[in-house]
C-alpha cells in the first residue's frame, strides 16, 4: 500500500515557531479563514489540525477527517472543539493550558486599569482636540475589595498581583481549598457575598451548562453601583443583554469585556450601544508576542511527537495518561495491552467484564493508565487501529462491559508485582496474568490456572487439552504437515493426567482448515490461535 505524506491543516493564525515545528515532520498547510464546509470537505486529507479560538471544530468536521489523529488547541479553551465526538472517534484533543496564563492575567489588569482611569475614553477625547481634565478623574485600586471567580490558574496570578498592589482580594471558586485559597492570601467567598462586597469582580472561570450566564441580572443587581466588572475568561459566563441594561442604567460602576457570547461581536450587540463606562476589546487576552509563541510551540511539539507515535504532554480527552506516565510506565502499558489483546482472544464472544487485578508491587502504579490500555488491548482485537487510549474507555462503556479494578498489595509472585486480566462473557471467563522483568522484559505467566514462563509473540496457538502421552507429538506433526513453524513450546499442567495448557509461539498464523484438524486430535479440549 503506498503510505500517504503526513499532513497538518492550520487553520487560524499560528506563530511561525509552531510551524517551523510541525515542519519537521509533515506538510503543513495553512488555509486562515476556512468556513465549516470548507473544513469539512478539506479535513479528510489531513492527519493533524491546529486551531486557536477562530476555528469551530464541530462533530461534523471531526467526522469527516477520516485520518484525523490529533486537534491541536493553541491556548487554553477548547470549547470551540468538539471534545466528546473527538473522544468517540479516537481523535486526541491537546491544549495549552498555561502557555498564554500570564497574557491573559494581564489582560485583565490592564482593564482595570482602563476602567479605573477611563484610559480608552480619555484617549479618544484628547485625539479629538479635546484637554477634559476634570470628567476623566478616577479611581485607585488600592485598598480596594477584588473579588476573583474562578481561582485557577490565570484568577491566581491576577490576585497576585493586585495582593501586590495593596488590593484586598476574595474569590469564589467551589473546587479550590480554603487551605489552598490562604495559601495565596485571599479569602473565599460565596458568589452573592462577592458580588455584594467587591469593587472589581474579575471572571477566570471556564463556560461550562453550569457557569452560561452565571452573572445575569440578579447578580449584577447586587453590585456596588461604583463596582466594576471585567471579563477575559469566556463570553456567555455574562448575560450581555442585562450587563446593557445595568450599564445604562447605573447599576453598576462599569465593565470591561474581552471575550463575547458570540464572536466575532454582532453589529447589532446591545453592549456596542452603551455609550459609558464600557470597554470592549476583541478577544485578545492571550495576543501578545510572548504567548503566541509559547502556545504554538507548546501544541506543535505535541502534534509533532504524537505524529512520531509518542505521547503527548497535555492530552485533554486521556485523563490520566501524560507523557511523563506514559514514558515511566511505558513496558507496563505494553503488558497491559498484551494481556487484554490475548485474554479476549481466549475468551471470544461477547464480553460483559473485564477484571483488572494489579498485584504486588504492580498495586502501587496508577491504575486508571493500566486499566485504560487493558481495555485498548481487548478491544482491538474486534475493532483493529479504530480503538485507542483516547476511545477505549468510551467504547467499552458503549458495549456493556463492566470494569471491575482490584489492587493486591499483598501478593509475592514476582519482584515487581503482576497484572491480571480476567473476563467474563457469554462464552464463559479466561484469566491470564503477566508481569515485567529486568530490562523491561514481558512474560505470560499464568493462563487460567495454569502457571507457565512465556515472552509474548505475534503469532501464537493455546491450547487446553488433557495431559496424556501422544498429545504433543501430534499437534507438532499436525503443524509441520501444514508448514507452520514453532519457534517455542511450552506445557503447564497443575495435576498430573489431569488439564493441561499448552502455549506455542509459531512463526505464521494458523489457517482455519488446520484449526479444525487440531480441534480433532483426541484430548484437545480448546484450541485457540492468537495474534498479539
Ligand atoms: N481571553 C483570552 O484570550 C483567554 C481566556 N482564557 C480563559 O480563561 C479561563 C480561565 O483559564 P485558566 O485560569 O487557565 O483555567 P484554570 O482551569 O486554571 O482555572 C479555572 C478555574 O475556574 C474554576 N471554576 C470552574 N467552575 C467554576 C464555577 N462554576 N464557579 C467558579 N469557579 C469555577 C475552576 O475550579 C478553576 O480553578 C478559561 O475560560 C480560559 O478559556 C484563557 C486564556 C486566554
Ligand atoms: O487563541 C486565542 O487568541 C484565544 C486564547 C483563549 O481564549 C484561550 O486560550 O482560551
Amino acid at each position: 500500500m503506498r503510505r500517504l505524506m503526513t499532513k497538518v491543516l492550520v487553520s487560524d493564525p499560528i506563530d511561525q515557531a509552531g510551524i517551523d515545528i510541525l515542519a519537521q515532520v509533515a506538510q503543513v498547510d495553512q488555509r486562515v479563514g476556512l468556513s465549516e464546509d470548507d473544513l469539512k470537505a478539506m479535513i479528510g486529507d489531513y492527519d493533524a489540525l491546529m486551531i486557536r479560538s477562530g476555528t469551530q471544530v464541530t462533530a461534523d468536521v471531526i467526522k469527516a477527517g477520516a485520518r484525523l489523529r490529533i486537534i491541536g488547541r493553541a491556548g487554553v479553551g477548547v470549547d470551540n472543539v468538539d471534545v466528546p465526538t473527538a473522544t468517540q472517534q479516537g481523535v486526541l484533543v491537546v491544549n495549552s493550558p498555561e502557555g498564554n496564563t500570564i497574557a491573559a492575567a494581564e489582560q485583565a489588569l490592564a482593564l482595570m486599569l482602563s476602567l479605573s482611569r477611563h484610559v480608552p475614553q480619555a484617549h479618544a477625547s484628547t485625539m479629538a482636540g479635546g484637554w477634559d481634565r476634570k470628567k476623566y478623574v478616577g479611581n485607585e485600586l488600592y485598598k480596594k475589595v477584588l473579588g476573583v471567580v474562578g481561582l485557577g490558574k490565570i484568577g491566581s496570578h491576577v490576585a497576585r498581583v493586585c495582593n501586590a498592589m495593596g488590593m484586598e482580594v476574595i474569590a469564589y471558586d467551589p473546587f479550590i481549598s480554603a487551605d489552598r485559597a490562604q495559601q495565596m492570601q485571599v479569602r473565599l467567598s460565596s458568589l452573592e457575598n462577592l458580588f455584594e462586597q467587591a469593587d472589581y469582580i474579575t471572571l477566570h472561570l471556564p463556560r461550562t451548562p453550569d457557569t452560561e450566564n452565571l452573572v445575569n441580572a440578579e447578580l449584577l443587581g447586587k453590585m456596588k453601583s461604583t463596582a466594576r466588572l471585567v471579563n477575559c475568561a469566556r463570553g456567555g459566563i455574562i448575560d450581555e443583554s442585562a450587563l446593557a441594561d445595568a450599564l445604562t442604567a447605573g447599576v453598576i460602576g462599569g465593565a470591561a469585556l474581552d471575550v463575547y457570547a458570540q464572536e466575532p461581536l454582532a453589529t447589532d450587540s446591545p453592549l456596542r450601544s452603551v455609550q459609558e463606562r464600557l470597554i470592549l476589546t476583541p478577544h485578545l487576552g492571550a495576543s501578545t508576542t510572548e504567548a503566541q509563541e509559547n502556545v504554538a510551540v507548546d501544541v506543535a511539539e505535541q502534534i509533532r511527537d504524537v505524529l512520531l507515535g509518542l505521547p503527548a504532554r497535555s492530552a485533554v480527552n486521556i485523563p490520566g495518561l501524560s507523557a511523563e506516565i506514559m514514558e515511566r510506565l511505558k513496558p507496563h502499558l505494553q503488558l497491559a495491552e498484551t494481556l487484554g489483546l490475548l485474554v479476549s482472544q481466549l475468551s471470544g464472544g461477547q464480553l460483559q467484564e473485564l477484571e483488572v487485578r494489579l498485584q504486588g508491587e504492580f498495586a502501587q502504579h496508577p491504575s486508571q493508565p493500566l486499566v485504560i490500555a487493558a481495555l485498548k488491548g481487548v478491544l482491538s482485537s474486534a475493532l483493529g487501529d479504530r480503538i485507542n487510549y483516547v476511545n477505549a474507555s468510551l467504547e467499552a462503556k458503549g458495549r456493556g462491559i463492566r470494569v471491575l479494578e482490584v489492587k493486591d498489595e499483598t501478593s509475592k509472585d514476582f519482584a515487581g508485582g503482576s497484572l491480571q486480566l480476567t473476563t467474563r462473557g457469554d462464552q464463559g471467563g479466561h484469566s491470564v496474568t503477566g508481569a515485567v522483568f529486568a530490562n523491561g522484559d514481558l512474560r505470560i505467566t499464568t493462563i487460567d490456572e495454569f502457571p507457565v514462563n512465556v515472552s509474548p509473540s505475534r503469532h501464537m496457538l493455546l491450547t487446553r487439552h488433557r495431559d496424556m502421552p501422544g498429545i504433543i507429538g501430534q499437534l507438532g506433526s499436525v503443524l509441520g504437515e501444514h508448514n507452520v513453524n514453532i519457534a517455542s513450546m511450552q506445557v503447564g499442567r497443575r495435576i498430573v493426567r489431569g488439564d493441561a495448557v499448552m502455549v506455542l509461539s509459531i512463526d505464521d498464523p494458523i489457517p482455519p482448515s488446520l484449526l479444525v484438524t487440531i480441534h480433532a486430535i483426541n484430548g484437545i479440549k480448546e484450541a485457540h490461535p492468537v495474534t498479539l
